[in-house]
């Protein structure tokens, strides 16, 4: 599913957080947003998302016109979200189990992706049995379960320690490119940013929209 952003304005009372944005994100595209502290990352990815108000602009998603939450739109966060008296493979039922899937189904969804984060054989485990970068992959393993078409990740793996970061990293795109899955990544951290994105966009600056090869080209110059 194709995101396009146009004009967005969003305002929390007399402040403005975000004036007349435009963004494109492709189908299957990984775009990462950038930019400091407060600059309203976050406000874009829940705007995407559906839970906030929009003062001026609108956000279409495959031709509709976002007016609220939708199961094809799933955010992801830095805090895991998993219930501690669940096991892993609980946890990734929940969702599933909500929306009625049986439970011989959702069990075999569990443990594919269970397996396909690097899990196998923890799917018993509680949270707190698990450790942090674990925990990021149960909660990947959830969110991918529900087969969403957009991913709006918001620092996902900002508490994680930097080789942990890294393999989620590589295992997040390795993930998403093979479910072709919609992507809106939002960090402060440029290694980040320029490790996963197809197109970064650092927003809170006049935006700026650089491509990979270009970010890349830069780097290795
Ligand atoms: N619910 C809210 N009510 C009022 N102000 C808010 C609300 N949410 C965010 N803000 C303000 O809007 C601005 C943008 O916040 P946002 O969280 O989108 O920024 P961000 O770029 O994601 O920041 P960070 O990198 O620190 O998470 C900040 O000044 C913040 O204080």
């Amino acid at each position: 599913m194709s995101v396009r952003v146009e004009g967005l304005t969003v305002r929390y009372g007399s402040a403005v957080v975000l004036q007349d944005l435009d963004l494109d994100v492709s189908t299957g595209e990984i775009l990462v947003v950038a930019g400091p502290s407060g600059c309203g990352k976050s406000t874009l990815l829940r705007a995407v998302a559906g839970l906030v108000t929009v003062a001026a602009g609108r956000i279409v998603v495959d031709g509709q016109e976002v007016r609220g939450t939708s199961r094809d739109r799933a955010m992801v966060f830095q805090d895991d979200g998993l219930l501690p008296w669940r096991t892993a493979a609980r946890n990734v039922e929940l969702p599933l189990a909500l929306r009625g899937v049986p439970r011989t189904g959702r069990r075999a969804a569990a443990r594919r992706w269970l397996d396909r984060v690097g899990l196998a054989g923890f799917e018993r485990h509680l949270p707190r049995e698990l450790s942090g970068g674990m925990r990021q992959r149960v909660q990947l393993a959830r969110t991918l379960a529900q087969r969403p078409k957009v991913v709006l990740m918001d620092e996902p793996f900002a508490a994680l320690d930097a080789q942990t970061r890294a393999d989620m990293q590589e295992l997040v795109v390795e993930v998403l490119r093979e479910a072709g899955t919609t992507t809106v990544f939002v960090t402060h951290d440029v290694d980040e940013a320029v490790r996963l994105g197809d197109r970064v966009v650092v927003l809170g600056t006049g935006e700026v929209d650089v491509r990979r090869e270009a970010i890349l080209a830069a780097v290795m110059a």
